[in-house]
């Protein structure tokens, strides 16, 4: 039987309510962008699988609810993730100084080597910024972790921030197989996104 995957990566995204966490897990997985607010009620996942170094990495991207009555349930995902992406709203101050709490909160919740990955989304209204990418450059510097900014509206650079990291991740495992590449867990296929239904064996 042919292998589904070489390594599983789970990843996952906070940040305050609204930055857009949900829309850049849907841009990636399913290439599609909704201009509609649905907060999320807890947590979520999606999954696609990219190529990297020549690997085949199986990604488990969990969606958190930004709103704090969510907090409970939330954190007590921090520990299985692998990778963290801290999102914020470039037009939002609010949400890019909430960052130095939601990395509180990483400390306290997560993982000692969890990678992180910080993230301006909504670049493409650049008429309403308000957080200069030379802020979080600095931010991102102090904390030693990479920076981008996204727009799930336009796919700016979506695509290359979950690669990065998941690179990273790759790097620091030093290519160990992790997970079972021919037997998805049931919690994997809970959701299968466009990309990957030929791959997940739904039944
Ligand atoms: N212009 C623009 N709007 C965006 C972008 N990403 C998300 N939005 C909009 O921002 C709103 C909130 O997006 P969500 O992805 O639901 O935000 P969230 O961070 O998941 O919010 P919670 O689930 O409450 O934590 C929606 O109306 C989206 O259409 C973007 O890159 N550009």
């Amino acid at each position: 039987m042919a292998k589904a995957y070489d390594h599983l990566f789970k990843l996952l995204l906070i940040g305050d309510s609204g930055v857009g966490k949900t829309c850049l897990i849907i841009r990636f997985a399913e290439d599609n962008f909704n201009n509609t607010y649905i907060s999320t009620i807890g947590i979520d996942f999606k999954i696609r699988t990219v190529d990297i170094e020549g690997k085949k990495i199986k990604l488990q991207v969990w969606d958190t609810a930004g709103q704090e009555r969510f907090k409970t349930i939330t954190t007590a995902y921090y520990r299985g993730a692998m990778g963290i992406i801290l999102v914020y709203d470039i037009t939002d101050e609010k949400s890019f100084e909430n960052i130095q709490n939601w990395m509180k909160s990483i400390k306290e919740n997560a993982s000692a080597g969890v990678e992180r990955l910080l993230l301006g989304n909504k670049c493409d209204m650049e008429a309403k910024r308000k957080v200069q990418k030379e802020q979080a450059d600095k931010l991102a510097r102090e904390h030693g972790i990479r920076f981008f900014e996204t727009s799930a509206k336009s796919s700016m650079n979506v695509d290359e921030a979950f690669s990065s990291l998941a690179r990273d991740i790759l790097l620091k495992s030093g290519g160990r197989r992790s997970g079972n590449s021919n037997k998805p867990s049931s919690t994997d296929l809970k959701t299968c996104d466009k990309k990957n239904t030929n791959k997940c064996n739904l039944g």
